[in-house]
């Protein structure tokens, strides 16, 4: 532990306070649009369709998504992360439309690509999209949720991302080995440089709600996801999570939830010091914009200084539903 032996008057902390300049002079962090990941929901149908719970937040068609990738380049954002809404017709009890080749995810993919190849494009790997009940995963008849079967669909979703032009596929599933699993898919089929980006440590939270809106998945979601996402009771647990992700060939681990989450954040950034991102997730935002738009809040204020916290906390990026309004300030 360092030594602190100022005392008053000699040392007075305000000093370094009193103007603009040296506030930013003696700053320790800084945020700038290259932190922030565009987490983005694509449809498809036609143009944005606004989601209710997520005020600012369109569903975007194939070719909005191309265009976004466009803005994103323009402020300056180094990646997005696309999320799809499908409908009723699009699911199924095994969520097959997960492993279509040439489903909304791929299409988007190629698009975004096309229209602007120097932005990231990070894919959610999971099946609750795609699902009629909602998991995550497959789903037995006696409730549970399989583990090394769902892998086995999970590898093959990650497989058509990576086929469509994804630069990262991000596991948002709580599997247990399915990182592994995937890293030696990509390995057997030559996508030796794709990137593993694994939501290692991922919650079962109350802050998803608006995201399972957005996605289509809150009317439909049975029970609840707490036999594979962790206990917010747990830390230690996050840790031997981060430890198994890395072992079995992840490139860099999200924590998710955000901001109720930053000890988790600035535990596994120390431990392991790997790329560490965290998600604000759609419940963070939802709370921020609430209020803001109630008159209780400022909300660009709050926006920045919750995206600040991320980076004072540890983490590598943010993925964020601000990251548009974000890197347009900060621009
Ligand atoms: N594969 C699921 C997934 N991927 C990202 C989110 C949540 C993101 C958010 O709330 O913004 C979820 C929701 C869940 O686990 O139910
Ligand atoms: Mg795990």
């Amino acid at each position: 532990m360092t030594q602190f032996p100022q005392s008053f008057p000699a040392t007075r902390m305000r000093r370094l306070r009193q103007s603009p300049w040296i506030r930013g002079l003696v700053a320790e962090n800084t945020l700038t649009p290259a932190d922030l990941v565009w987490a983005i929901f694509v449809h498809d149908g036609e143009g944005r369709v606004p989601v209710g719970s997520l005020p600012g937040i369109d569903r975007l068609s194939v070719k909005e998504a191309a265009l976004t990738a466009k803005r994103a380049s323009e402020l300056g954002i180094p990646a997005i992360a696309l999320f799809p809404y499908i409908g009723p017709e699009g699911k199924d009890e095994t969520g097959s439309g997960a492993l279509n080749p040439d489903g909304l995810v791929p299409r988007a993919l190629r698009a975004m690509k096309e229209a602007a190849p120097e932005i990231g494009l990070i894919t959610d790997v999971a099946l609750d999209a795609y699902t009629t009940h909602g998991h995550d995963g497959l789903l037995d008849a006696d409730g549970t949720i399989p583990n090394d079967a769902t892998v086995e669909k999970l590898v093959q979703q990650a497989l058509a991302h990576a086929a469509a032009g994804a630069d990262i596929v991000a596991p948002s599933d709580m599997m247990d080995g399915r990182i592994g699993a995937i890293r030696q898919a990509f390995d057997d089929e030559g996508f030796t440089n794709m990137m593993i980006l694994a939501y290692a440590a991922k919650y079962a939270s109350g802050f998803y709600g608006p995201y399972r809106d957005a996605i289509g998945s809150a009317k439909s979601l049975k029970g609840d996801k707490k036999t594979y996402q962790q206990d917010p009771a747990n830390s230690e647990e996050a840790l031997r999570e981060v430890a198994l992700d890395l072992a079995e060939g992840a490139d860099m681990v999200m924590v998710k939830p955000g901001l109720p989450y930053l000890d988790i954040v600035h535990r596994v950034s120390t431990t392991f010091g790997v790329p560490t991102l965290a998600y604000q997730v759609s419940g963070e935002y939802a709370q921020i914009k609430a209020a803001a738009m109630n008159g209780w809040i400022d909300g660009d204020r709050v926006m920045m200084e919750s995206l600040m916290c991320f980076k004072r906390a540890g983490a590598s990026g943010i993925i964020t539903y601000f990251a548009e309004e974000a890197a347009d300030k900060l621009g």
